[in-house]
């Protein structure tokens, strides 16, 4: 296939895709409020037809009117005065129709914009892990920002100019043609000219504005990226070649929104000019035919005929600028749509889990059988892994063959080097990720039968990255459990020996921290992320390197309740602190997403492998 082709093709492509997204994008206007899109159409026919109506009449007001009293010795311009109230009164119900539509319009856009902002957040938080693993933050952020902002000009503004400037084409086509179809047809002629400019001047700027987009969200990405490592940049100087980074990016933007922008500036000059073009060789030729007795064109005509042709000719330059905008809205509502559309994370889990607070015990998996009964399992925290193989893409294995058995109330730990797949293991039993192959059971039953909500809703997890949300410290324990009650959070502050700490805040548990954890250090953000998990109350908990940023003589304490609140739970267990572990049921040694020693602590050292070595020091972690 030859470049040119290649490029045919993908022009082709692009025109189809935003047809699609046009028609989506109307759908969706339509359904968000059809009173609103209906008047606001009413109210621009209502205001072409109005203003062409109003240019109609001044052929009549020429020829009928003020002709006829320039050859009165005694003029009666009561007539006159009528006929100009009328096109005043045409002239107002077009300005007032254009006003309406603009209001309608405007309010219409920001109902769209809520309801898409609020679609997709929703939809991402239905969205799979996986799915942030391959998307930039700041480019998702883009799609919020940039994306909804030019959707939401585009809805206000372009589209209904849009149809505004197309009606007024029309219109103004019908009028003139009634007047006279000779200049009708010269009008034609240039209008064709001008749309092959414009034309060729869109299709230029759209491949631009797309591009714009694109880099836009590319410069937005890197900064947000940025912006969270700025203190790694600080500690290891690098921020000249940051800049330099940011600035390869920002000139890329500059680039494409250069191009897109001078190809779009120059449309509406060019445009304007023939626009003035034609004014002049209409009262010309219109001029020379009248005076000559070529057709019957009167002085009404040519007055009449010269206020069409402007609002023939202004739309079309408006169009183009539209046109221009509507591309550039249109790239950023597919970027939107591609969000929308991303495929949410597939569960077809039929157990569900039942859970009296109050009666400790009393928790049951409803499990569906095939002759329609519901079967109930008391949920008792017994985990197995049974040669399960995993790899967070096809081309790369993480874990291999693993096999554990975690029965009610055991503490497994996981313990290996950095990236020996201890995290990914917790990863597989709260489903953040599908296992390749093997299965998981959870007292008895596969977890892929589990709904994902349901086999959550019985995990406490401390994740290894800590994040608290904007609220006061009362508020960030208690997103464990809504349901807890003031008591609850003050117990599991306690057990987790993150009341002390909190004390000794300005407001206590009212203090207000920001999304990042504010003032907080790393330990005291891990401590309330504990009393979140604890306060939880699962029959199965994850702690992931829950205490490695606490002091060791912290680290106790926090063992000593951790372990009174793991009594009696299944719990999962990675540390790099093998103090924190020696206490467990079972050790997991793993290797390169292999286990390589299983036992407990007393096993282990005597079996003088892996562990041994790392235990006395032999072997370090790294
Ligand atoms: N989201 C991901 N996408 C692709 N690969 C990943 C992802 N998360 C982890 N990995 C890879 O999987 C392997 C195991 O990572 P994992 O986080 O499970 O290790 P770990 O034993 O928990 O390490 P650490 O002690 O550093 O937390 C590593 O090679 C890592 O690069």
């Amino acid at each position: 296939m030859n470049l040119d082709k290649a490029v045919t093709n993908k022009n082709a492509e692009m025109k189809g895709q935003r047809t699609t997204t046009l028609f989506r994008l109307l759908k969706l206007i339509a359904n968000t409020s059809p009173w609103m899109l209906i008047t606001s159409i009413i109210a621009i026919i209502l205001s072409a037809g109005a203003n062409i109506i109003g240019s109609l009449f001044i052929e009549r007001l020429i020829n009928v009117y003020i002709i006829p009293l320039t050859k009165q010795a005694h003029p009666n311009f009561g007539p006159l005065w009528q006929a100009i109230v009328v096109m005043f009164g045409s002239y107002a119900i077009g300005f007032i129709s254009s006003y309406l539509f603009a209001v309608l319009m405007a309010v219409l856009a920001q109902k769209v914009q809520y309801r898409v902002r609020n679609e997709m957040f929703e939809h991402m938080e239905k969205l799979p892990i996986s799915y942030f693993d391959e998307n930039d933050y700041g480019d998702i952020m883009s799609r919020y920002t940039n994306d909804i902002d030019t959707l939401m000009q585009m809805i206000s503004q372009s589209i209904p100019q849009f149809m505004n400037s197309t009606l007024n084409i029309v219109f103004a086509l019908v009028a003139m043609f009634t007047l006279s179809w000779q200049l009708t047809i010269f009008t034609l002629v240039m209008f064709v000219l001008s749309l092959g400019i414009v034309r060729f001047l869109t299709s230029r700027s759209s491949h631009y504005f797309q591009l714009q987009q694109k880099e836009l969200g590319q410069v937005n990405g890197y900064n947000e990226e940025m912006l969270n490592g700025l203190k790694v940049i600080k500690v290891f100087s690098h921020e000249p070649e940051v800049e330099e980074e940011f600035e390869t990016y920002n000139h890329a933007l500059e680039n494409a929104a250069g191009k897109a922008n001078t190809y779009a500036t120059v449309l509406f000059p060019i445009m304007g000019n023939m626009g003035n073009l034609l004014y002049v060789l209409i009262a010309v030729i219109g001029g020379a035919v009248s005076l000559n007795h070529l057709a019957p064109i009167s002085l009404g005509v040519i007055g009449a005929f010269l206020q069409l042709a402007k609002q023939f000719s202004m739309p079309i330059a408006q169009i183009s600028q539209q046109l221009n905008s509507i591309v550039m809205a249109l790239a950023g509502a597919k970027r939107i749509f591609d969000l929308e559309d991303e495929p949410v994370e597939t569960d077809y889990g039929d157990v569900t889990i039942t859970k009296d607070r109050d009666v400790k015990g009393a928790w049951h998996w409803n499990v569906p059988q095939k002759d329609g009964s519901v079967k109930q399992v008391t949920v008792k925290g017994h985990i197995v892994f049974d040669n399960v193989n995993f790899g967070y893409s096809p081309n790369k294995q993480i874990l291999y063959n693993i096999s554990l058995d975690a029965k009610p109330g055991m503490k497994v730990a996981l313990v290996g080097e950095t990236g020996a797949g201890k995290t990914t293991i917790s990863n597989m039993i709260n489903r953040f990720y599908e296992i390749n192959s093997g299965t998981i059971t959870y007292d008895g039953i596969p977890i892929s039968r589990i709904k994902k909500d349901d086999l959550r809703h019985s995990l406490s997890i401390v994740l290894q990255e800590t994040h608290l949300f904007t609220g006061t410290v009362m508020d960030n324990i208690r997103f464990g459990n809504m349901e807890a009650s003031d008591d609850d959070v003050y117990q599991a502050a306690h057990l987790s020996h993150a009341d002390e700490f909190i004390h000794n805040l300005d407001e206590g548990y009212k203090t207000v921290i920001d999304g990042n954890g504010g003032d907080l250090s790393q330990g005291q953000m891990q401590l309330l992320s504990i009393a979140r998990a604890m306060i939880a109350d699962e029959p199965v908990m994850i702690l992931d390197e829950a205490t490695s940023s606490i002091d060791t003589q912290t680290e106790k304490l926090v063992q000593a309740g951790m372990d009174n609140l793991l009594a009696g739970r299944t719990s999962f267990v990675i540390a790099h602190r093998l103090s924190t572990i020696v206490n467990s049921d079972l050790i997991l040694v793993l290797d390169h997403g292999h286990i390589i020693e299983a036992g407990n602590h007393q096993e282990l050292l005597k079996e003088k492998g892996y562990y041994y070595e790392l235990y006395t020091g032999k072997k370090e972690i790294e």
